[in-house]
């Protein structure tokens, strides 16, 4: 049923605000793992629609700022993004309801079928074309991801790949994970002037999207190995990038030296990343 449905008594809607999703009208399935904010479950929203159900642990978040920002994420639509369908926050713990996408995240896709996706080189540009237009439209609505990673991105059905919980790093309340220093921040995915002083923009995303390519390539190998934290923010500062992965063209891997320009404003756009991806997809597959 689509929200516009005329089953739905018209002041439904009124009473709740729109992002605002009646937990009664919610039927909680499997686990589907945990992350940051505690567990994760498949849902099922008015009976028929198939969710995924983040249940937001207690003094994980900026519960307050979230449920209002919330309202700007819900505008955000874009088959290239996973799309926030609303919030349960008059109890807690609030719940974030979005669509299910039914292979889990990008990396340990990438990971389940490395032997299939290594010879397939057109599948993982396809891949990373679709989240470069997720992220164009997220560049377009000036809205910044802040952790565009691989586990980041969530696989459907027909090898669509999605972006998720864009913007949301801004509610961690764990500083493990805000701070540059702390052990749980995404320091292989920053650029110079995030690791810094912590200036995020879309062109910050654009460096981590050139890392995202890389585990896209490598079928989600972690980015310089086992190196620490410590010796990665060194060579990223001394210019040092990662290497060519085996399986890929070169015109690829000089799209992915531009996102790591040092300096953001020699970074392409998302936009402009699109029409090259797409170009150099036509004239190699
Ligand atoms: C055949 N395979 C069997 C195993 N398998 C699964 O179990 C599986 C299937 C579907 C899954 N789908 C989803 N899984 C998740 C999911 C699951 C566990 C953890 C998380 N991630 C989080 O909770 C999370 C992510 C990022 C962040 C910050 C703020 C740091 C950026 C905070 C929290 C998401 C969210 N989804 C949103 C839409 N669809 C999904 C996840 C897993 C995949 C298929």
């Amino acid at each position: 049923t689509s929200p516009c449905d005329r089953s739905v008594p018209a002041t439904a809607g009124l009473s709740h605000d729109k992002w605002e999703i009646d937990p009664q009208e919610l039927m909680l399935l499997e686990e589907l793992g945990s992350g940051q904010f505690g567990v994760v479950r498949r849902g099922k929203w008015r009976g028929s629609i198939d969710v995924a159900v983040k249940m937001m642990k207690e003094g994980t978040m900026s519960e307050d700022d979230f449920i209002e920002e919330a309202k700007v994420m819900t505008k955000l639509q874009h088959t290239n993004l996973v799309q926030l369908y609303g919030v349960c926050s008059k109890n807690r713990p609030i719940f974030i309801v979005t669509e299910y996408m039914r292979h889990g995240s990008l990396l340990n896709y990438l990971r389940r079928h490395k032997q299939s996706l290594t010879s397939n080189q057109g599948l993982l540009l396809d891949m990373c074309i679709q989240i470069c237009k997720g992220m164009a439209y997220l560049e377009r609505h000036n809205y910044i991801h802040r952790d565009l990673a691989a586990r980041n991105c969530l696989v459907g059905s027909e090898n669509i790949v999605k972006v998720a919980d864009f913007g949301l790093a801004r509610y961690v309340l764990d500083d493990q994970y805000t701070s540059s220093g702390g052990s749980k921040f995404p320091i292989k995915w920053a650029p110079p002037e995030v690791l810094n002083y912590t200036r995020f923009s879309s062109k910050s995303d654009v460096w981590a999207y050139g890392v995202l390519m890389w585990e896209v390539f490598t079928c989600g190998e972690m980015p310089y190995g086992r190196l620490k934290n410590t010796e990665v923010v060194e060579r990223v500062q001394k210019g040092l990038i990662l290497e060519k992965p085996k399986t890929c063209f070169k015109e690829v891997y000089d799209i992915m030296r531009k996102c790591w320009s040092q300096l953001p404003e020699n970074r392409p756009s998302f936009r402009v990343l699109k029409e090259q991806l797409i170009s150099v997809a036509q004239r190699l597959l």
